[in-house]
């Protein structure tokens, strides 16, 4: 699972090997039903309200976990990596992140104290609290932490290129996660979660069996995130089961 097994071959990182291995449902999360139709302008505004509505319970859980990968860069205690920059400036935007969704919220008439949790925003929210444990490793974190934002950055850049239809009303939501500022934050995280994969595959002699435990669950965790996000965008559009739209 090191992704370094083409000597000549450029090596990009482990997250670049995760996305060629994983391409079918990589664009699954990147490319789902929901967001092609923001792109195209066919969206059902019942479901851009009621993604409104979950994705703001779940960026609301998403900040504690933003948190605790913090206090887990923290602890590694390696201050001229600059992780603990890359990761506030993250919270900050977090910060924003939750004005814009109530503001957008009242625009749209969706009363957000009325939104109740679907299952799909539970479950991934019950997956957040699970990687926010002491005990699970900084690398795995962050590799979930940058698969997280990543899905969005590249869903939503993906409406605002050349060619895409996107409604006028959708394009400032397309923007906040479409934007290049995004895009650069999200190549900050992958390279700080490619250091961790690189330094956990190669570890130091005694640690072995621990790195090498970090770097597979990073991997298996990597791909519980564009599950959870293809969950996520299918309750969006009713197509989960769970959530068919109201007549
Ligand atoms: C479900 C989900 N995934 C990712 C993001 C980007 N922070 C979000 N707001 N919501």
């Amino acid at each position: 699972m090191d992704g370094k097994s083409n000597p000549g071959v450029p090596y990009d990182g482990m997250t670049d090997t995760w996305v060629k291995k994983h391409r079918l449902i990589y664009i699954g999360a990147t490319r789902h039903p929901f967001i092609l139709s923001i792109r195209d302008g066919t969206v059902d505004l019942s479901a851009f309200k009621r993604w409104l509505g979950q994705d703001y319970i779940f960026v609301r859980a998403f900040v504690p976990f933003v948190a605790s990968v913090l206090i887990k860069a923290y602890k590694k205690g390696d201050e001229s990596s600059g992780d603990m920059e890359v990761i506030l400036s993250g919270l900050g935007s977090l910060n924003d992140e939750i004005a814009w969704f109530k503001q957008e919220a009242s625009k749209w008439g969706v009363d957000l104290s009325q939104v109740a949790p679907e299952k799909p925003t539970q479950d991934y929210c019950g997956f957040l609290e699970e990687l926010m444990r002491p005990e699970v490793d900084y690398t795995v974190a962050m590799a979930a932490f940058w698969a997280i934002e990543a899905v969005y950055q590249e869903s939503f850049a993906h409406c605002l290129e050349e060619g895409s239809k996107t409604p006028i009303e959708l394009q400032e939501a397309c923007q906040r996660w479409g934007n290049d500022g995004f895009g650069r934050y999200c190549s900050s995280l992958r390279n700080i979660a490619d250091r961790q994969l690189e330094k956990a595959a190669s570890g130091s002699v005694p640690l072995v069996k621990v790195s090498e435990d970090a770097v597979s669950k990073a991997e298996v965790t990597f791909l519980r995130v564009l599950e959870y996000e293809v969950d996520f965008w299918n309750m969006s559009c009713g197509t989960d089961g769970h959530s068919a739209p109201k007549p």
